[in-house]
């Protein structure tokens, strides 16, 4: 990618001999964010490594959306400082964005364009040279298998198709952090391991794959790094195995932190089933 490669050239003839160490993919410092008198943002601090495969997990309502919103500059928080790669997201937004690629939570796309169509116009609103987006485009609809759709209208997708296009769509400039919300929800299980497939190959080349989600079995076989987010906070983060402790599972230990570990419904909805 020239983008990186021109930058790092730039960083070495400014200080040539100073080796600098890799800053982390996402670095948050006190960040906030109120709804009226609700806070869904609790002041925290996250350190996500670059290169590694990232879960942010947390149940309803913990804050994940907002804190990606903020993260990746959708969203201006109250408080708090945001870098990717050691830049300011709200101070250089245009470079930042540059270096990142976004699947939103409940995704909205240009419905009337077809999936090719949509990513020809991704490709050059990135600034992309038209042959690069053709082949690019090629590729990214061959692997995540919707070649044979690339000419239907989007508004035809079904929901799997549509994360697939979107996917490809915020992998087209080959970003060096990927952000996805909940990129498994709805999807089908063969369109999820193509899915997998796909990031796991991107995240192999020393990319970094930040993604939200409540399903704990495919953030344990997915992710090398976890982040639990709970009531706006932090609960915990680090490796996978830091994180589960000494839980036998992530789920059980997710449940511990979160605080629902010893809940007892049993006497709730006791009229629920059973003889009429
Ligand atoms: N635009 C908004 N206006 C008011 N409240 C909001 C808004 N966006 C989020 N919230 C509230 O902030 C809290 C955190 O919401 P958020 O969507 O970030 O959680 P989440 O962890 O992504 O949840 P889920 O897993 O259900 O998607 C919730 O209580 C939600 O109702």
């Amino acid at each position: 990618m020239t983008d990186r490669t021109d930058s790092e050239k730039a960083d070495r003839a400014v200080e040539p001999d100073v080796p600098r160490a890799t800053p982390p993919a996402v670095r948050v410092e006190g960040l906030w964010k109120r709804f009226g008198d609700h806070t869904a943002v609790a002041g925290i601090d996250l350190v996500l490594p670059a290169g590694k495969f990232i879960g942010l997990v947390g149940p309803n309502g913990a804050g994940k959306t907002t804190t990606l919103s903020m993260v990746t500059g959708l969203l201006r928080p109250d408080l708090g400082r945001i870098e990717i790669g050691g830049r300011d997201v709200w101070r250089d937004p245009v470079e930042v964005k540059s270096r990142i690629g976004v699947l939103p939570e409940g995704l909205r796309l240009f419905e009337r364009l077809s999936g090719r169509e949509l990513l020809a116009y991704t490709g050059r609103l990135r600034g992309l040279p038209g042959e690069d987006v053709d082949s690019r485009a090629n590729q990214l609809l061959d692997v995540l298998d919707l070649a044979g759709a690339q000419h239907k209208l989007v508004i035809d997708y079904s929901t799997g198709m549509r994360k697939k296009i979107g996917l490809a769509a915020a992998l087209l400039h080959n970003p060096e952090v990927l952000f996805l919300d909940e990129p498994f929800e709805g999807v089908d299980p063969v369109s999820a391991q193509t899915i997998r497939g796909v990031l796991e190959r991107y995240t192999g080349s020393g990319a970094t794959v930040v993604f939200s989600s409540h399903v704990m079995e495919l953030v344990e076989s997915l992710c090398d790094w976890v982040a639990v987010m709970a009531a706006g906070t932090i609960r915990a983060q680090g490796t996978l195995a830091e994180v589960r402790g000494d839980a036998s599972s992530l789920q059980n230990a997710f449940l511990e932190l979160v605080g629902a570990g010893g809940r007892d419904d049993s006497a709730a909805l006791d009229w629920l089933g059973g003889a009429r």
